[in-house]
């Protein structure tokens, strides 16, 4: 991988357990300062990715470069990786400083200042002399964060990373993964969590029994949608004539006090001019942003269960 703004690369790989594959026939490309989210209901493959990429287990297909070491047949994690896991681990009873203090001196990665720091970065008070075992679960989060943080890494890799923060605490989180990006690190999240991701992701892969389903970049993903509430179910019958002869997507219709139908296309004024023109009686007008979760949904039909 010769590329300098490329953290990793994987090309066709695939993991299995038995006669199962958890991850099949998967490419990704991480870049340095961008944000890629990992979307799937559980059983996906997202945590079997993370372990691939971090050094914890091998592929059983394909080729695997992470920060410019070829990880495809070996157990070794690279420097400059920082990993927090789904449920991170502590010491019970130590205070999060010197769960920090002791991780450090075995990694020999960072001063007590550094680790003070860290700890104040996300939300911490590295004063707080409690024990980890009276932690919120949410505050254990933190705490794992600030472990990947600590070793200062290029590529930093989430699972699940907002499993129990509170509102504010995901707020914080998500600025604290932009401010991340913007200082060139490289972050892999994996979530089921759709609205979630959608705010900080550069880029997501929509993956399902350990396929990936469909790439999107969210600059991109800027689709609009105009929902359209006409008098009657007679100018429904007209707006789907409309829209059919136009080439225009409907992509879902209620049958509420004004019956509204949705059609994707952003061009209003000028779908509004045709639909006036074939006679349609318009009640009213909303322009909507299509969100990933409706992706989702298309891409998945019925069977989204465990992503929300
Ligand atoms: N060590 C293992 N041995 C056998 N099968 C495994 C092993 N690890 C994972 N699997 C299987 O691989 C598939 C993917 O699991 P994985 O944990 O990667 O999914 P996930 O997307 O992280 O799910 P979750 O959201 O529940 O954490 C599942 O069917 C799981 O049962």
């Amino acid at each position: 991988m010769s590329d300098p703004a490329k953290a990793a690369q994987l090309r066709g790989v695939g993991k299995r357990y038995g006669s199962r594959w958890a991850v099949q026939d998967l490419d990704l490309d991480l870049n340095f300062g961008q944000v890629v989210g990992f979307i799937g209901p559980n059983g996906a493959g997202k945590t079997t990715l993370i372990r691939m990429m971090t050094g914890l287990s091998t592929a059983s297909t394909g080729k695997i470069e992470v920060l410019d070491t070829d990880l495809t047949r070996q157990t070794r994690s690279p420097d400059g990786i920082g990993m927090v896991a789904e449920h991170p681990r502590f010491v019970p009873y130590l205070s999060a400083r010197k769960n920090l203090r002791l991780l450090a001196r075995i990694r020999n990665v960072a001063s007590d200042e550094d680790i003070a720091e860290t700890l104040r970065r996300v939300g911490l008070d590295p004063q707080d002399r409690r024990a980890v075992r009276g932690y919120s679960l949410g505050m254990r989060q933190r705490l794992g964060v600030a472990q990947a943080l600590m070793e200062r890494p290029r590529l930093l890799f989430l699972d699940e990373p907002t499993n129990g923060l509170d509102p504010r605490g995901i707020v914080e989180f998500r600025e604290l993964i932009r401010q991340l990006a913007a200082a060139g690190v490289a972050v892999f999240v994996a979530s089921h969590l759709l609205t979630e991701l959608e705010q900080v992701c550069d880029r997501v892969l929509f993956v399902r029994r350990g396929r990936v389903l469909e790439e999107l970049d969210l600059h991109c993903f800027q689709e609009e949608t105009v929902r359209v509430s006409v008098t009657g179910p007679d100018d429904v019958a007209a707006l789907r004539e409309w829209a059919a002869h136009a080439g225009i997507a409907l992509t879902d219709q209620d049958d509420t006090r004004w019956p509204t139908v949705e059609l994707a296309t952003s061009d209003v004024p000028e779908t509004l001019a045709h639909l006036i023109r074939a006679g349609v009686r318009i009640e009213a007008v909303n322009r909507t942003q299509r969100s990933l979760e409706q992706r989702f949904l298309e891409l998945t039909g019925s069977e989204s269960e465990g992503v929300s």
